[in-house]
């Protein structure tokens, strides 16, 4: 007993000693933004958030788990950023939902938040400098792109200034946690195709149907016991429902990528990624041409995919992602001879890599 009292003491001394050092990078967070503001400079510089991050990971060479080490650093540099400015971020809602996830993990809990109900509306919320960013999904490492995001992305007047990867994992929620009084589920289009073939093996004379989002999913079962929700875990803290089962998908590895749009350019961090759209003449070697740019200069391409022009039939928009920010002299170089090869190209950000 004497022992568990004396480890606790130095617990309780080594937290009061944490609680002074955080208050103190609070007041040095603050007088930086001072000086930025002084500047003219805005309070967020992602490249050196992700430095600050990068290092101590660096750094880690003790037994605290290293995610939970990253997610305490990005809380306290949230709270240290919230200090300088108070930032308003939109997000797909409403709350629980997995864009609402990407947001918490890019921006932590101490920012303003607002759910909208749909990728048109964050766009237009950030274009509009109403909100300051936005979490926007882009795309599913099972059902691909989200076309809507892409389309809004070349017409809106915002950039991609970061990315974030969330990995999907779907549980079935309802107020009792008990399986028996299941009348129906609930859920977005994309996360019952992902369960199907559990839903049919374990419900299978339970009517299913779709909603626009898992989390509204989650509001229903909430007001409804003959509801079940197939939602984040997330939706259940927030809606209060109990947990039926857990990891239902029958995909493992499902991930979707975020992007955070604002109308900042981030300063190249050192491990950043461009994004582009360009359209070409239609005649041979015009995409070619384009390619072969990128890899004469050994530019490693992560993603390229075309979208209707809309503006006439049969016409393209490439969107391509990089390795690189605009500002090294290889990519700049190199997207100064892709522009001789376009009809139009346009440069959507370049922002530091998310982790996978
Ligand atoms: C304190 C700063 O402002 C913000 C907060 C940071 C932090 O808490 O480490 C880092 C970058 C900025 O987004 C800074 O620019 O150094």
């Amino acid at each position: 007993m004497k022992e568990l009292e004396k480890l606790r003491q130095e617990i309780d001394q080594l937290d009061r000693r944490l609680l002074e050092l955080l208050h103190r990078r609070f007041e040095l967070a603050k007088a930086i933004g001072e000086i930025k503001r002084r500047e003219g400079q805005g309070p967020l510089d992602l490249s050196r958030e992700r430095e600050v991050v990068r290092k101590l990971l660096d750094l880690n060479r003790g037994a605290f788990p290293e995610d939970s080490l990253r997610a305490v650093v990005l809380e306290i540099i949230n709270a240290c950023r919230q200090a300088q400015e108070p930032t308003r971020v939109a997000y797909l809602g409403p709350e629980a939902t997995f864009s609402h996830m990407a947001a918490l993990e890019f921006f932590g809990h101490s920012t303003e938040y607002v759910p909208l109900e749909s990728v048109l509306d964050v766009f237009e919320e950030v274009e509009s400098e109403r909100a300051r960013f936005g979490v926007v999904p882009v795309e599913n490492s099972i059902e691909g792109t989200v076309s809507i995001t892409l389309d809004a992305v070349s017409q809106y007047r915002v950039k991609v200034c970061g990315e974030v990867y969330v990995p999907i994992s779907h549980h079935l929620l309802n107020q009792t946690g008990r399986k028996e009084d299941i009348r129906k589920v609930l859920s977005h289009p994309h996360a019952l195709a992902q369960c199907r073939r559990w839903l049919r093996k374990n419900l299978p004379s339970v009517a299913v149907e779709e909603v626009a989002s898992t989390a509204l999913a989650a509001r229903w079962a909430a007001v409804d016991p003959s509801v079940a929700a197939v939602a984040s875990p997330l939706a259940a803290r927030t809606y209060h429902l109990q947990v039926v089962a857990k990891h239902i998908e029958d995909y493992r590895g499902n991930v979707t990528r975020f992007w955070v749009i604002g109308k900042e350019t981030p300063s190249p961090s050192g491990r950043d990624k461009t994004s582009l759209f360009f359209s070409v003449s239609d005649r041979p070697g015009a995409l070619y041409a384009v390619l072969r740019a990128f890899a004469e200069r050994r530019i490693n391409l992560t993603k390229i995919e075309s979208r209707p022009a809309k503006s006439e039939p049969w016409r393209y928009l490439f969107f391509l992602d990089c390795e690189g920010h605009v500002e090294d002299p290889g990519l700049s170089e190199c997207l100064e001879e892709v522009r001789r090869h376009c009809l139009h190209l346009e440069w959507l950000g370049s922002y530091p890599r998310g982790d996978l």
